[in-house]
């Protein structure tokens, strides 16, 4: 495709790469990469080995990530519809890597859509601590909700705001923090030709404006000797290099954390800073710290262009004060009975953040279900917006204002007095946890007809019972070699079936 590149991009490219340049070209006649990353909040990387007959490479930059060959499509394979991966470009895994996440943090995406980084930020977390995702498009928010259900990612809450009014709720309150800006996309055009072909040099300027904002609004969500990761997959100085060196001279505090050059990683080029640009002597001087942010070639390993810088923040290590998330609608303890008939009758107070009041609900349905079919999970935090139900992580400051369109776990909604579980719920919860479940294989023809949306016979000895039930009709957690695709309903030999409509096989 080298001919079909943009003639503005190329002989740019030829002007910063030099000797270089001819390797850059040729790789654009190679075959783009195909990666997926096993998703650990459901299995492990060795019990994924066990069971998949892909033909899987590990990528090195990336713990859980695999190269696959095109013609395997595990995007139509029942595991995928199980969520236990998610299939993500090769390059595009080195951020999160660099983010260096630990179970318990805050983590904040902030431009998240549609969700390859935050499932990556989302299994480091490993159901500890909590990660907010949040992307301004409210179109691409909606693959981002449906991504982040099907990594079953307990404690995600999900935005769709400007940074600008994150900043005011969030000051100094992540831990961590990934910028993944959006750009103008140089390194994806082997995977995307489209994106070539629609390029115009004058991205270049627009996206920096766009990153400029992004960082100052990052920045000042981060905590004290937090760590923030700034990532594109674009080649342009200006969204890279350039951006770097002028958030260093306007943050001094902050310093860029150099990464280890291996895996074909490129140093960053200061050279490509043109101190007429940068604003201020600082930035100057701050450049010579761009050899630490890491360049990815598509001539230099295997994967797509991008560039990564790690940023972290130098002074000490102040704890923000922590104040729980719809405080006016939280309830305390866990679904025993009585507790929940005490408070089920209870009358919700006005919900900041929403339009109208919340109407006077009774619990006790999603509490009997839960208590019934997955007696272990906590539902200790949960909150309301008007029907819906959701268990919420705890510790997040108030979020008045602001568009949330998932204040964490969706657990379903309560309609006319039945609570009916969300797909959201199946897809967090393990196979042994619930209590009645149909366990299907993988190369079982009714696997593909359930993510049909087909209604199917089912004998009812195939109907498996645990926690003391002894019921074999009603909802049941159907699954794929024991890993949970989606809820149907049982009664008298036939499964009827509950998979969302938008998510089916097709
Ligand atoms: C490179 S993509 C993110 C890809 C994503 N991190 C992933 O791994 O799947 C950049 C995203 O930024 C979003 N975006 C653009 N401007 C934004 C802004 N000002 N605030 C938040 N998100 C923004 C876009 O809608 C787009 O989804």
């Amino acid at each position: 495709m080298g001919s079909s590149l943009p003639e503005a991009f190329v002989t740019k490219m030829e002007r910063l790469l030099g000797t270089e340049f001819p390797a850059f070209l040729a790789s654009y006649e190679d075959t783009r990469w195909y990666g997926l990353r096993v998703n650990t909040l459901k299995c492990s990387v060795p019990e994924f080995q066990g069971m998949t007959s892909l033909k899987l490479d590990p990528i090195p930059w990336a713990s859980t990530g695999y190269y696959y060959r095109e013609e395997d499509r595990p995007g139509k394979h029942p595991y995928y519809h199980a969520g236990l991966y998610y299939i993500q470009e090769p390059s595009a895994m080195a951020p999160v890597e660099l983010l260096d996440v630990r179970p318990g943090e805050r983590v904040l995406d902030l431009c998240a859509a549609p969700g390859g980084k935050s499932t990556q930020i989302a299994a480091k977390l490993a159901g500890e601590g909590v990660l907010v995702t949040n992307d301004i498009h409210p179109d691409r928010v909606k693959a981002l909700v449906k991504n982040i259900e099907l990594s079953g990612a307990r404690n995600a809450v999900i935005l769709n705001e400007r940074p600008e009014r994150l900043e005011e709720a969030f000051q100094g309150f992540f831990d961590k923090i990934l910028i993944d800006a959006p750009c103008s996309g140089e390194g994806m055009f082997r995977k995307e030709e489209e994106m070539a072909k629609s390029w115009q040099p004058a991205w270049v300027d627009r996206y920096a404006g766009m990153q400029r904002d992004l960082l100052k609004q990052g920045a000042a969500m981060l905590r004290p000797g937090g760590r923030l990761v700034y990532s594109t997959c674009t080649f342009s100085p200006e969204e890279n290099e350039l951006m770097i060196a002028e958030f260093l001279g306007a943050h001094p505090e902050f310093q860029v954390v150099p990464v280890l050059m291996r895996h074909g990683f490129q140093p960053g080029n200061p050279s490509w800073v043109d101190i007429t640009e940068v604003s201020s002597m600082q930035a100057a001087a701050a450049a010579q710290q761009l050899q630490g942010a890491a360049r990815l070639w598509p001539h230099q390993l295997s994967g797509e262009g991008h560039f990564v810088a790690v940023l972290e923040h130098r002074i000490g290590r102040a704890a923000p004060s922590k104040q729980s998330v719809f405080p006016s609608l939280m309830t305390a303890a866990s679904g025993g009975k009585d507790k929940a008939k005490s408070r089920s009758k209870e009358r919700y107070g006005w919900e900041r953040g929403l339009t109208r009041r919340q109407p006077v609900l009774d619990l006790q349905p999603f509490y009997e279900f839960m208590r019934q079919m997955a007696p272990g999970v906590p539902v200790d935090s949960i909150s309301l917006h008007g029907e819906h139900i959701y268990v919420t992580p705890q510790g997040l400051p108030d979020l008045s204002g602001i568009r949330v369109i998932r204040p964490g776990w969706y657990m379903g909604s309560l309609k006319k007095q039945r609570f009916e579980p969300a797909h959201a719920l199946a897809m967090g919860l393990r196979l042994q946890e619930t209590s009645r479940f149909i366990s299907l294989s993988s190369d079982d023809p009714a696997v593909v007809r359930y993510l049909k949306g087909e209604t199917l016979e089912m004998p009812e000895e195939r109907v498996q019972l645990a926690n003391g039930m002894e019921k074999k009709k009603g909802y049941c957690l159907v699954g794929v070699d024991g890993y949970p695709i989606g809820w149907g309903k049982w009664l008298d030999g036939m499964l009827k079936n509950d998979y969302p409509p938008g998510w089916r096989w097709t």
